[in-house]
């Protein structure tokens, strides 16, 4: 989210948190400046702040700005940062996006470290670390959503209201990210397709949220 109008859309459809990148290198990057602008017309959901591998000092700036949850992407193999992201904001408010490349496993041993995982697609580019529209590994995502079901599983990448009920039904997700699939461009959501999320999900599962 940059805008208050796409977070105000989303919330309307049934979302449940609402997500803000402030990854530099991100096309749909937010300021701390420009969310302290929109923060008091943002509706009344949690909100994530999203960002990846920051240093402490980076990480609680985005604590002052009153986030619920933070969701850190990263390269493999930073076990002992996330440790330190973890101590600084709270195992339950920590939600790590480790960057698998094909054939790498998931260190469950993070588990003991995050409240959460979100499960996103890869793309090898070295600054490609979300919203890249590349689907995520579905069969590995209900595996480990299975075995570890004290943990909150969020699927991610490349999700759409064309493929959110098959995302639904392959892999028993309770929780569903979108972004770049519901944007006009990046950074500007398209509130049309925003609504489309829900009907497709209420169509297909007779729920009205
Ligand atoms: O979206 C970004 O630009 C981004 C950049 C750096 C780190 C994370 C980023 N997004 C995080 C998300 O949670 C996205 O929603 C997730 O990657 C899925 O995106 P998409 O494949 O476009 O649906």
């Amino acid at each position: 989210m940059t805008r208050a109008r796409d977070a105000q859309a989303a919330a309307e459809a049934g979302a449940d948190y609402l997500g803000f990148i402030f990854y530099p290198k991100s096309p749909r990057g937010i300021r701390q400046e420009r969310f302290r602008d929109i923060a008091p017309r943002l509706p009344d959901l949690p909100k994530v702040a999203v960002t990846v591998a920051p240093d402490l000092y980076t990480l609680a700036q985005l604590e002052g700005l009153g986030f619920d949850y933070f969701q850190l992407h990263f390269p493999v193999g930073l076990s002992e940062e996330v440790a330190s992201w973890s101590k600084l904001v709270g195992k339950e408010r920590l939600w790590i996006a480790p960057k698998l490349p094909p054939g790498v496993n998931f260190d469950p041993a993070l588990l003991d470290l995050a409240g959460g995982v979100l499960w996103d697609g890869f793309k090898k580019d070295a600054d490609a670390y979300g919203g890249t529209g590349s689907l995520s590994d579905w069969e590995s995502f209900r595996k480990l959503r299975e075995e570890y079901s004290a943990t909150k599983w969020i699927l991610a990448g490349g999700l759409s209201p064309e493929n959110a009920v098959e995302a639904l039904e392959q892999t028993g997700a309770e929780c569903l990210d979108f972004n770049s699939a519901l944007e006009i461009e990046p950074g500007v959501k398209d509130l049309e397709r925003i609504s489309q999320v829900r009907v497709s999900i209420s169509e297909a599962t007779g729920l009205s949220s």
